[in-house]
């Protein structure tokens, strides 16, 4: 109930049905929370009749020709050659690369683009796509609609997606996941502070390493992400538990 001084000069429907007045509103957070939750519905809407999926991360810097472009078409299309579809950031580079491999091999190519500061089109290899306004939303969606994670050479953005990938595993909030990381020489670097220093400065666990699959071979890629997704949730849910309480006896 309002009273005296704080009853509104006009009425909801006034403020609905009148086209006048500013329109500053439309950029306030409460509406912002609707455009938020409409893009969520339009990503599950979308994405729920996909098959097995599997993401592709990497660079959107890499350009077409080069050896990591190469990788990432190789993997795109064997991963669509044992029938998952390959889900990308629609971008340009190694993203562009996974769409046209899944799409030259005869598989489903999707594209999850982000609104960026400068005007990008989704790249002309994905054939279902969709834009989103907000990297959170995007983000959901990708661990969402996969299951797992192929991670090729890439910057910030990339490192930000494999790591929030590892953290979901790590904290148990998804089960069944692995993450591969493609370019032996790109990220034996980072698995070497990983365990040289994360692990010995006790920030991790002795078995969370074992988290991060390392080649350049896209069947072997394939075959990590196949086997993992084909052992029982259970099985992975004990190991992660009995690696957890061996640590904690010192053992
Ligand atoms: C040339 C340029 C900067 C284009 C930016 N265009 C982008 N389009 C779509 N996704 C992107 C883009 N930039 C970063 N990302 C996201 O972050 C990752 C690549 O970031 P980076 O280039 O590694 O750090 C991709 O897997 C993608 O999901």
């Amino acid at each position: 109930m309002l009273r005296g001084d704080l009853v509104p000069d006009s009425t909801h429907d006034q403020r609905l049905l009148d086209r006048k007045g500013p329109t500053d509103w439309l950029h306030m957070d409460p509406w912002r929370v609707l455009r938020i939750q409409a893009e969520f519905v339009e990503g599950f809407g979308s994405l729920a009749d996909l098959p097995p999926a599997v993401t592709v991360f990497g660079s959107a810097r890499t350009s077409r020709g080069s050896a990591d472009y190469d990788m990432g078409v190789r993997v795109g299309h064997a991963l669509a050659k044992v029938g998952y579809a390959v889900i990308t950031g629609g971008g340009p580079g190694v993203m562009e690369a996974a769409n046209k491999g899944a799409l030259e091999a005869g598989g489903i190519s999707v594209g999850l683009g982000i609104e960026l500061p400068h005007e990008q089109r989704l790249n002309e290899y994905v054939d279902l796509g969709i834009e989103f306004r907000y990297f959170f939303v995007r983000k959901t969606m990708f661990v969402k609609y996969s299951e797992a994670f192929v991670v090729l050479p890439g910057g910030f953005g990339t490192l930000d997606e494999l790591f929030e990938a590892v953290t979901l595993v790590q904290t148990g909030k998804i089960t069944k996941f692995p993450i591969v990381l493609m370019g032996t020489t790109y990220w034996q670097p980072l698995l070497d502070w990983i365990k040289g220093t994360l692990l010995v400065e006790g920030m991790i666990s002795p078995a969370d390493p074992e988290l991060l699959h390392l080649t350049d071979d896209p069947d072997e890629a394939v075959r990590i992400i196949v086997e993992s997704n084909s052992k029982p949730e259970q099985e992975i849910i004990e190991a992660r538990v009995r690696a957890a309480s061996e640590e904690e006896n010192g053992t």
